[in-house]
């Protein structure tokens, strides 16, 4: 288990008396490396969920249980900084996470924290950029000379830099266009499949994220309301609307179709050519024939 919230409620300090809690009695299980995505409606408490994965902010009750580590109210935090280089968080807004005078001081930050040489944090800098995909002549440039995509992925890049076991990210597609959106959502998935790493990802975007995670959370209210699998919450049209989001449109398109030709929709999240060749398949079982090739795939 990678992270375990056990019956975790938690009040902001600066609340006022009578607001319900940010998380209220959460527990949740995360066994690693897993792609898991949280959904919710603004204020259901993502922020507040992910900011307890590396002690940023501590349970009013309860306990956070990350590798191994307990994060508890009034307790000292054991190893805060390995804690914090183990666990990385990338913020919602970039601006709270770039305090340097240039992007490449940013990024090279953790890493000279954690004692890599000069050289080897530049070199882990550049190498991260390229990753990334974020251009490298960008290195010496203040990070508020930056576009706000460029900016989102300088903060993804000086939190991946120190090479964290779990990644947590605050809506890291914000701001981005849509090829760099999907760029981004692989690359992180790749640390999954091929680095063994644990990511959580905060999005209002179903589309984007229901063929990339493994696994779904969906908040409302401080609570936990559902964790499970892409075709399990295909099946909570409700809960998805209640959360912000919105059936993908591949989905959306195949039940229709199905419906309308009083067929069974293949359960699941298909890809658009998924989507296509059921059309297809459907269209021809009824008599119509397609153009030989068109929408079809070995
Ligand atoms: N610093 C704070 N002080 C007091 N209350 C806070 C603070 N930060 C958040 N809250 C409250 O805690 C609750 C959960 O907020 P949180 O930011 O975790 O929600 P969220 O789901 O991430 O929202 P969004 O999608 O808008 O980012 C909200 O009611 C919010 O008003």
């Amino acid at each position: 288990m990678v992270i375990r919230f056990e019956r975790v409620t938690y009040r902001y300090a600066g609340a006022p008396r009578n607001a319900a809690p940010a998380l209220r009695d959460v527990a949740l299980s995360i066994d690693g490396p897993r792609f898991v995505a949280v959904l919710g409606s603004p204020g259901s408490g993502k922020s507040t969920l992910l900011q307890h994965f590396n002690g940023i902010e501590r349970p009013t009750e309860g306990v956070v249980r990350v590798l191994d580590y307990s994060i508890a109210h009034g307790e000292k935090l054991k190893s805060a900084n390995e804690l914090r280089r183990r666990v990385g968080l990338v913020f919602q807004y970039p601006e709270r996470q770039l305090f340097e005078s240039t992007v490449e001081e940013d990024i090279c930050f953790g890493p000279r924290n954690f004692g890599m040489s000069q050289g080897e944090a530049k070199a882990a800098a550049r190498a991260v950029c390229e990753w990334i995909g974020l251009d490298p002549a960008l290195l010496p440039f203040s990070p508020f000379a930056l576009s706000g995509g460029e900016q989102r992925l300088a903060a993804v890049a000086a939190v991946l830099a120190v090479d964290p076991d779990i990644v947590a990210l605050d809506e890291p597609t914000a701001s981005l266009d849509p090829a760099s959106r999907e760029e981004l959502l692989r690359r992180l998935r790749s640390l999954v499949d091929e680095r063994g790493k644990t990511i959580v990802v905060v999005s209002h975007r179903l589309e984007e994220v229901i063929r990339v995670a493994d696994d779904f959370v969906v908040m409302e209210g401080g609570a936990i309301v559902f964790h499970g699998g892409a075709a399990e919450l295909l099946e909570r049209e409700e809960l998805i609307e209640r959360a912000g989001a919105s059936l993908p449109a591949a989905v959306r398109l195949m039940r229709r179709f199905a419906a309308a030709f009083d067929v069974e929709p293949p359960a699941g999240a298909p890809s658009a050519e998924e989507a296509a060749e059921f059309v297809r398949r459907t269209l021809e079982a009824r008599g119509f024939r397609s153009k030989e090739g068109v929408g079809a795939h070995a």
